[in-house]
């Protein structure tokens, strides 16, 4: 495609993008399903840049205002992520220079919110908690792209095996530093034509959301329910963990996503899983399982904001007032889930969320109002199954992700032993 064309196009996906109206993944696939001409590295630069564009947003948008001609296509210039002397063919004269004029202000010259380009709302509670220096490491490792983890699926192949097959396939992979089921692929291979990724062998799973199902632990022959299952990134380790034996159930109010679940549950081997969506969190097939499960979790529904490396989009799509009512649906989840856990069992509440109110604050709100739930550290539980370091993970007892500290997506996850 000529360049100037492709820049078009680009400031037109700008445009789309920019709605903020639907997640940034499913705007990027639905242009692509309209512009069926575009080659796979015209793709890959179109939503490399808007990914770019979204990451540091407040700064592009201010840059933008000096300049002249179509607002979007001044964006798509300086986000521009694909190569550069395609930009360089689709510019004027004028574009060119006034680009380069740009280009040269000194990041450091930039008032700070064009630095780290957050909203004040999610700025300043993590710039309290975490101090001026944490903050900016934060607000770097967020704007990074994440890197690709895999969970091997020990029912199948021992790690070290699957860190074999990939080298024999060319792609470089390093054992995960915490969890004892991960490996991490620096760049994007492609892997789904892979024998290992088909055969089951290897999913796809932020090392966090793996260590998410190691606190809870799940044994053979337990009773155990994935309260918010979702796609199943946690059901599928948490089967694999209770090595195909007893009973997983799988709940969640979403059929649509309970229906992605199942290509990867035939790919994965396992025959212990019972997926169920669930009217709401009261619904009857809860009550009827109160008391009597060994362990629950509930990876609640959330603002998202640790997953800022992937979803840039989610830190203009979320508000204070999502927030709230994210708090709410957590709270009744929290409280409903917690019926289920039979005397001596284990309840585990997560989040991928970065705020306080999502997290600490539900845990200190449940722990509360159920004094027969004993908290229990997530330091020695993650040990116990083989978590290496398991301290660096752990704030006040509770399992706390950060992306500039633990290179995983930002996470929550407390952990409770309800009285005998
Ligand atoms: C964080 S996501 C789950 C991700 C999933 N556990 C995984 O690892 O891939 C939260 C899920 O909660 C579900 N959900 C929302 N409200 C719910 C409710 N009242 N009861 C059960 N699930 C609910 C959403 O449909 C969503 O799939």
């Amino acid at each position: 495609m000529h360049p100037n064309a492709l820049l078009e196009l680009c400031a037109e996906l700008i445009a789309a993008v920019n709605k903020l109206d639907a997640p940034v993944d499913s705007t990027v696939s639905a242009f692509f399903r309209q512009h069926k001409n575009l080659g796979q590295r015209e793709r890959a630069s179109l939503a490399e840049t808007v990914y770019a564009l979204l990451r540091e947003r407040l700064k592009f948008q201010n840059l933008a205002q000096s300049g002249s001609g179509p607002l979007n296509r001044r964006l798509a210039m300086l986000a521009w992520r694909g190569s550069d002397s395609f930009l360089r063919a689709a510019l004027s004269p004028a574009e060119q220079q006034w680009l380069a004029q740009v280009q040269a202000i000194a990041p450091e010259s930039l008032q700070p919110r064009l630095r780290h380009n957050l909203p004040d709302w999610l700025a300043v509670p993590l710039q309290e908690r975490l101090g001026d220096d944490e903050f900016w490491r934060l607000a770097t490792a967020l704007n990074e792209a994440a890197p690709l983890d895999l969970r091997v699926n020990t029912l199948k192949l021992k790690r070290e095996e699957a860190l074999e097959q990939l080298k024999a396939e060319g792609i470089d992979a390093t054992p995960t530093p915490y969890s004892p089921l991960g490996l991490r692929i620096q760049g994007k291979p492609a892997l789904n034509k892979l024998a290992l990724f088909t055969s089951g062998g290897v999913e796809v799973q932020d090392e966090g959301s793996q260590l998410l199902a190691l606190l809870l632990a799940p044994k053979r022959g337990e009773m155990v329910v994935d309260f918010c299952a979702g796609a199943g990134g946690k059901t599928l380790a948490l089967g694999a963990l209770m090595r195909n034996t007893g009973r997983l159930y799988a709940f969640d109010v979403s059929g649509h996503r309970l229906d992605a679940l199942k290509p990867r549950l035939a790919r994965s081997g396992l025959s212990n899983v019972y997926p169920a969506q669930i009217a709401h969190e009261r619904d009857d097939r809860i009550k009827r399982l109160a008391g009597k499960i060994d362990r629950v979790l509930v990876d609640a529904p959330c603002s998202g904001l640790g997953t800022l490396r992937r979803n840039p989009d989610l830190k203009w799509r979320q508000s204070p007032q999502a927030v709230a009512e994210l708090q709410a649906k957590q709270r009744a989840i929290l409280a409903s889930a917690a019926r289920l856990v039979k005397p001596g069992g284990r309840l585990v509440y997560a989040t991928c969320s970065l705020l306080d109110a999502e997290n600490e604050v539900i845990a200190a709100e449940f722990a509360a109002a159920h004094p027969d739930f004993k908290p229990l550290g997530a330091d020695e539980a993650l040990s116990k199954v083989q978590v290496e370091g398991a301290g660096a993970l752990v704030e006040n007892g509770a399992l706390r992700l950060w992306p500039h500290r633990h290179a995983t997506d930002g996470f929550f996850a407390v952990a409770w032993e309800r009285a005998a």
